[in-house]
């Protein structure tokens, strides 16, 4: 990744430093020019040639111009460089998850990956866009430190070792906040689950206000108050690292003041030199030190988003990008001996699915049926390819369905989950050829009065349940794929309209050649079906096909239904 942003970046990452680096050496230079101005040298070094013939003053504003102008273009180029790595980093991520196998990203859970997101990117954004700054404060000690090498070479010999010795007590202690910053970070995780909690259950939680003092008090405060306490520790940790190395640079400015001038002859424009440096330097220095946690938490990210790559399973997304084209021409799809287990933690347990063994054809209308927990969803997620099979193959027009060519196997679905995500958007739809069929749909749907698209938008998503799912039905008939399933459609349907999706809407898509697979617990309409496919503890216990003169006692039965709930209205 790092040479991926590299690759990306390496004009704008050289021209900062580079930058960074003219600024940080010409201030230096100007503080030399002002201590030389001071003791009163400075016209004997401009009568050397390289002087120009130019008076002090000129030389003063042209270094003082070159340190402006550096520190802006490095600023700038920092700014670009710190925003296109926040950028990349939150596509490279968003992309991640995309080419992630569907169960991966399960077990890891929406709010550990929102973390990632969110906490990750940022504190690789704060480290990025403090990067220059901690170049061009380098390069200003540097500079410093070569024109302290130069005012006299024994006092530059000891403060090497002054800082030799302060980088080393550094990474001794270094690691102390360091763990506090990683323990911090993977508490951040526990924080967001809880946030997910109480933003998504936040009507639960206002309803019963022992939940949720006990929510808050038993779960929310316990990970904040631990990510507190860890970030706490660390800074407190820095903090004491930064005393430490302020400790040090004061003893130095007293060693030069008050020791060497007892031990060494000193002149007095070299002990005056290295005190104006060395009180020069201190912001440089505080920022370096200043900037220690922001460079930890940005370490701990970076491990986190890279690790995050291994337990995504990065390497289907090569798989992913071959963009194997989708085969429309749909003939058969048959699934031999597939099996896909769950492990119960509870009960010890394993739920397995299978082996199921069947076989689908265009133009076909199966219903799935089963009690809760019978597998339904789960042959339907192994079938679209969202699980993978354990055991067996799928068979999409007589070829198995491998991992090279699944990303393509899922362009022939099109699928409304029963926990369904409605974009706003119609992403992906070509909104010129389609428009007639979408009013058309919009009519059919009895959506036209409240929903219409502006620019490629709903121009409302603020609908009730039921609504919604037709809206996203409406997204489904525009991909025009040649396998629907649907899980529950029409349980938040109202009774006029869950008729008409069984008795019109599934026909008219099975009219049309499409294969459907709906599951549903809607027993008054499975005689409709081809198929009705019947799971029991994730085992096909029947196959029925309703005979189509059974139609008519399904009719009288549901004439019977109505009259019993007209009177139990009245
Ligand atoms: N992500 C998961 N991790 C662990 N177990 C799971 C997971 N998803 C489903 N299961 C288990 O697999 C079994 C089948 O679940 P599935 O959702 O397929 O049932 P279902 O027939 O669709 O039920 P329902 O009618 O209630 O929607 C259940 O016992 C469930 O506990």
């Amino acid at each position: 990744m790092l040479l991926f942003l590299w690759r990306s970046s390496w004009i704008t990452i050289t021209g900062v430093l580079l930058t960074g680096i003219v600024s940080g050496l010409s201030n230096a230079a100007l503080i030399a020019f002002i201590n030389a101005s001071l003791a009163g040298r400075v016209d004997q070094y401009l009568t050397f040639e390289w002087s120009a013939g130019l008076t002090p003053a000129v030389w003063f504003a042209g270094l003082a111009s070159i340190v402006l102008v550096c520190r802006f273009a490095s600023h700038y180029l920092l700014n670009r460089f710190s925003t296109k790595l926040a950028r990349d980093l939150r596509l490279h991520v968003s992309r991640l998850i995309l080419n992630a196998p569907y169960p991966n990203l399960q077990k890891l859970g929406k709010s550990v990956l929102l973390s990632h997101l969110t906490e990750d990117v940022t504190a690789i954004a704060a480290a990025s866009e403090l990067f220059p700054v901690l170049c061009i404060n380098f390069a200003i000690v540097a500079g410093c430190m070569a024109y302290l090498s130069w005012l006299s070479w024994q006092l530059a010999c000891v403060l090497a070792g002054v800082i030799l010795f302060g980088v080393a007590t550094f990474q001794l202690f270094n690691h102390v906040p360091m763990r506090a910053v990683r323990s911090a970070r993977d508490e951040y995780d526990n924080l967001s689950r809880g946030f997910s909690a109480l933003t998504e259950g936040v009507r639960e939680l206002k309803l019963h206000r022992q939940r949720s003092e006990a929510f808050v008090s038993q779960s929310l405060a316990v990970s904040a108050e631990s990510y507190r306490r860890y970030s706490f520790r660390a800074t407190v940790a820095y903090l004491l690292i930064n005393q430490w190395i302020q400790l040090l640079y004061y003893l130095t400015i007293a060693a030069i003041l008050y020791v060497f001038p007892a031990w060494q002859a000193i002149s007095q424009e070299v002990v005056s030199g290295y005190v104006l440096v060395f009180l020069f330097m201190m912001s440089p220095l505080t920022v370096l030190t200043g900037s220690l946690p922001v460079f930890s938490r940005a370490k701990v990210a970076l491990n986190k988003v890279l690790r995050l790559d291994d337990k995504l399973g990065g390497k289907n997304s090569a798989q992913r990008s071959a963009k194997l084209p989708a085969q429309r021409h749909f003939k058969a799809l048959a699934l031999h001996g597939v099996t896909h287990s769950f492990h119960r933690e509870k009960e010890n347990r394993n739920f397995t699915l299978g082996p199921i063994d069947l076989e689908f054809h265009p133009g076909e209308l199966v219903f799935l049926i089963g009690g809760n927990g019978s597998g339904k969803t789960t042959l339907a997620l192994l079938l679209i390819g969202l699980y993978h099979p354990e055991q067996g193959m799928i068979h999409w027009n007589g070829r198995p369905v491998d991992a090279g060519s699944r990303d393509a196997y899922q362009q022939n679905f099109s699928v409304i989950f029963s926990d369904f995500y409605l974009f706003d958007e119609l992403y992906g739809v070509d909104l010129e050829n389609n428009r007639g069929a979408i009013e058309d749909y919009l009519q059919r749907l009895h959506l036209h009065h409240k929903v219409d698209i502006v620019n490629g938008r709903f121009s409302s998503v603020s609908l009730s349940q039921g609504q919604r799912k037709r809206l996203a039905l409406l997204a489904a008939y525009l991909e025009d794929r040649p396998f629907y399933v649907f899980d529950e459609w029409a349980a938040d349907q109202d009774p006029e309209f869950k008729h008409l999706f069984y008795t019109e809407l599934l026909p008219a898509l099975k009219a049309r050649g499409k294969t459907v697979l709906a599951i549903t617990h809607d027993d008054k309409y499975f005689h409709l079906a081809d198929r009705c496919i019947k799971l029991d503890e994730g085992r096909i216990t029947a196959v029925e096909s309703p005979p189509v003169d059974k139609r008519p006692q399904a009719a009288h039965r549901e004439r019977l239904d109505s009259a019993a709930a007209e009177t139990i209205t009245s």
